[in-house]
């Protein structure tokens, strides 16, 4: 791993501030600008000390605990769990510990607590590397771990929480040919057709990324679309499509299909990534309630807590505290509602979010039932190749976890179902 630098150190301190200070998660911190002044490879180090150190906070905090009587500022106590995060993976202590006492002490405010910095890093650089795999998985934060328990169990949140602290490795999704990107990537191929990569490094510089033969989607993330099962020339509603995985999936299929965002931003995303893989959609920047006609097909991705991508995100369960997702519960109902109103008789709807939580999943389905007849739930829709049947949920649909294909990596948790209007 390359030494980081004192503009990357001080931007991923920055980066931490936003997080556990303002709530804000990385990608907001980050697309707000962050990270603008630097250049791309110190880029790439503050955002990855920043995700690192959120991912084991816990064992860091409980490292630092011991060297300090009281709190300090935030700002100073965020340079320190990145310093310690950095000794406790074997970082060069004298660079580490100088790095950190430099950046404080350039601060107006905390310039004064450069000795305490250059103290407990000192401290942590003795044998942190050694306690900090002794210590007990990063739990997560009891407002996400409550429900969780609640839904699955305490076995099974605690084998989520190991997959998050595992991290995530990188999923291909392959325009046409998975095993001609097995071969040329090396990697490995998984039941449902994703390609795994270990060490991924650079993306673009990965074979094939310049042609546009792959696209970078989490397996779990890839379920959707196949479910879906969209047929050549047949016409889609994608609603809430952005940055486009799933849109790629379906126009890669032969269908024709109609991607709706609100996000211009991201859009402009889904656009860059069409013209990459050389493939087409029709794309709209616009409210999916706003949508109108009928339609055979429709996938809707809804806005969703992101529970179920922690293993890329470890920042969501330090910035959020859950208290904006009755909102997402509700908007997920109001999106359900319209998109059966948007299908033929005989259509199908496949409904997905990137969540753990049952009440953006199994339970908006139950209740969808309950306030609209002549639809049913289509368990057939699941028979696809790699589906593990302990995946299948009561009411039809599929529950994925984090923790599930553990010794190959893991997967994304998601919430997939195939609703029919009879
Ligand atoms: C889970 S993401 C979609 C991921 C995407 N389907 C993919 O596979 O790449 C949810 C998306 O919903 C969009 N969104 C939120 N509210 C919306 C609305 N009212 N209408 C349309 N899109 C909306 C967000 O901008 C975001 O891009």
């Amino acid at each position: 791993m390359p030494q980081a630098g004192l503009p990357a150190r001080r931007a991923a301190v920055f980066l931490l501030d936003q997080v556990l200070g303002e709530g804000r998660l990385l990608s907001e911190a980050i697309g707000g600008g962050a990270l603008e002044r630097l250049d791309p490879a110190d880029r790439a180090t503050a955002q990855r000390l920043a995700t690192e150190t959120l991912r084991g906070l816990e064992r860091i905090d409980r490292i630092l605990q011991k060297h300090l009587q009281k709190y300090p500022p935030i700002t100073v106590r965020n340079a320190l769990r990145i310093g310690a995060y950095e000794l406790c993976i074997g970082g060069a202590a004298h660079g580490v510990v100088n790095s950190f006492v430099e950046i404080v002490s350039r601060s107006k405010r905390h310039g004064s607590m450069k000795g305490l910095v250059n103290a407990v890093l000192r401290k942590v650089a003795a044998n942190g590397a050694e306690v900090y795999p002794t210590l007990r998985t990063p739990r997560l934060p009891k407002w996400l771990r409550g429900p969780l328990v609640e839904a699955y169990s305490p076995e099974i949140v605690a084998a989520i929480e190991e997959a998050h602290f595992a991290g995530a490795p990188l999923d291909l999704t392959a325009k046409s040919d998975q095993g001609a990107l097995q071969r040329a990537t090396e990697g490995a191929l998984l039941p449902t057709g994703s390609v795994r990569l270990k060490e991924a490094g650079q993306v673009s510089m990965l074979p094939g990324f310049k042609k546009g033969t792959w696209w970078v989607q989490d397996a779990a993330a890839a379920i959707p679309v196949q479910v879906l099962a969209p047929k050549e020339g047949e016409a889609v509603l994608e609603l809430c499509a952005a940055p486009g995985g799933k849109t790629m999936q379906i126009a890669a299929s032969g269908a024709k299909v109609r991607a709706v965002d609100t996000s211009e931003s991201r859009m402009a995303r889904v656009a860059e990534n069409l013209k990459r893989t050389k493939l087409e959609a029709d794309l709209v920047v616009g409210d999916a309630l706003a949508e109108e006609g009928q339609w055979d097909a429709i996938l809707l991705d809804a806005p969703c807590s992101a529970t179920g991508t922690i293993r890329r995100h470890p920042d969501l369960p330090h910035a959020k505290d859950g208290s904006d997702f009755f909102d997402l519960f509700n908007l997920q109902a109001q999106m359900l509602d319209h998109a059966v109103h948007l299908l033929k008789p005989g259509g199908r709807l496949v409904y997905c979010t990137c969540s753990l939580l049952p009440d953006e999943g199994e339970a908006q389905v139950e209740e969808l039932l309950e306030r609209h007849e002549g639809l049913r739930v289509d368990a057939e829709a699941l028979d696809i190749e790699g589906i593990d049947p302990a995946w299948r949920s009561e009411e039809g649909g599929l529950r994925l976890r984090p923790d599930y294909w553990s010794d190959q990596g893991g997967m994304d948790g998601f919430y997939i179902v195939c609703i029919r209007k009879d």
